[in-house]
């Protein structure tokens, strides 16, 4: 079983990956605080795996509530933190308490912020249950909400104290999902990792097919790669910013076609081909790697063109990204596989070309 960390000093946690650890109380309690847990999820994973991890709990002894919002990315509001602090407050929670998020990104990022600020800041655990939150979201301490004029708008950095990661939640995630959660994957592939590209090119039908070895090596690669840009540049004063590859574009098709009409991977996944397609135009990717990403990005099942609707309204979005300097957007683009670079040196018109050569008839 697979067990990786964080380094960030005193903030470093441990990332655990293996098979039938929801019922491993030992991976929890030493990362609790001594009052009761709040059982963190939305009603879908709630129905199928929460029993586990209530048993595990139960029999150690340790107090909960659970607290459940509805499935899906409209959960990630103010709403729904003012709500689920609520909770916590109607509950008696104090700061001796412990938030477990138990569920995909929203659960993630959600629970995460909850956590961040109930009371300053209370401890919590990301039990993350599709792929995308085993490889990406529970990783790195990005925290927050949406608001209608852009995607994670409001958050925080906040670490959680470990990742338990149970490879049999996986059993039930949807096959959407599932790809959506491929799309953060290949881009680990892209901006820093070439062998894992290639890896990925040639056991794409065993990843696809949730080969039980070839996705534990994908989670645990993920995870490590992620790691070691979080443990450099934790609050993205620059190189982290790589892990945004594709998201430029990819928030803005989430925002523009109002929010959960594409999973996020989707969308990263047309960002990336959007990405790729302007590195290509600014002669810095080869017509060849730009084949293989499109050609990889299709294979995995992801879609590759975005509504068609002005590529203004598109901008608009773009214009708020967070990485956006001096009202100047900056870009992730790419170098060759495996070497992503950040500029913010994108003439206007190579990027509505882009914009256009990617939207649907
Ligand atoms: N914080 C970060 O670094 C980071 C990184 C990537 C993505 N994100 C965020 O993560 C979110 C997307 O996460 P997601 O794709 O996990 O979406 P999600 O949390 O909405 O989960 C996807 C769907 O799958 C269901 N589900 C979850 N686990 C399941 C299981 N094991 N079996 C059956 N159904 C299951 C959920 O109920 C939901 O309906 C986005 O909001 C995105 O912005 C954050
Ligand atoms: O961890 C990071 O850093 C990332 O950028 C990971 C992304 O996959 C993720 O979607 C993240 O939530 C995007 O963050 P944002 O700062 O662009 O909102
Ligand atoms: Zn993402």
């Amino acid at each position: 079983m697979p067990s990786l960390h964080v380094d960030l000093g005193p903030r470093s946690y441990p990332i655990h990956i293996g098979s039938g650890l929801l019922a491993d109380a030992e991976l929890f309690l030493p990362h609790c605080n001594s009052g009761p847990v709040a059982i963190f999820s939305d009603d879908r994973v709630a129905a199928l795996h929460l029993p586990a991890l209530r048993r595990t709990l139960t029999e150690a002894g340790k107090p909960f509530i659970e607290v459940i919002v509805p499935a899906g990315e409209e959960s990630k509001s103010l709403q729904q933190v003012e709500s689920v602090c609520g909770r916590l407050l109607e509950a008696g929670f104090g700061r001796d308490s412990t938030l477990f998020a138990l569920g995909g990104g929203v659960i993630g990022d959600l629970g995460g912020f909850v956590a961040a600020i109930y009371q300053r800041g209370i401890p919590f655990l990301q039990i993350p249950t599709t792929l995308l939150a085993m490889v990406d979201s529970s990783v790195g301490g990005k925290t927050g909400v949406n608001h209608a004029l852009g995607k994670n708008m409001i958050g925080a950095f906040y670490q959680p104290r470990a990742v338990v990661a149970d490879l049999d939640t996986l059993d039930t995630l949807p096959e959407r999902e599932f790809r959506s959660g491929l799309a953060e994957v290949i881009k680990y592939g892209l901006i820093s990792d070439p062998g894992f590209f290639a890896w990925l090119e040639e056991h794409l039908d065993a990843v696809l097919a949730e080969d039980s070895d070839a996705l534990s090596h994908v989670i645990a690669t993920s995870c490590k790669d992620k790691a070691e840009v979080v443990a450099r540049d934790e609050q993205e004063a620059g190189r982290r910013a790589i892990l945004n590859f594709g998201h430029t574009f990819g928030h803005a098709i989430e925002a523009a076609s109002g929010y959960g009409h594409y999973l996020h991977g989707e969308a990263v996944a047309i960002g990336m081909i959007m990405a790729a397609d302007l590195s290509r135009r600014l002669d810095l990717l080869r017509e060849s790697e730009q084949q293989r990403i499109y050609q990889i990005v299709e294979g995995a099942g992801l879609p590759t063109l975005c509504p068609r609707l002005p590529a203004e309204e598109y901008l608009r979005y773009m214009r708020v990204d967070k990485k956006a300097k001096g009202g100047q957007i900056r870009f992730i683009l790419l170098r060759g596989i495996g070497a992503a670079t950040i500029t913010g040196d994108v003439p206007q018109a190579a990027l509505i070309q882009t914009l256009n050569a990617f939207m649907e008839p």
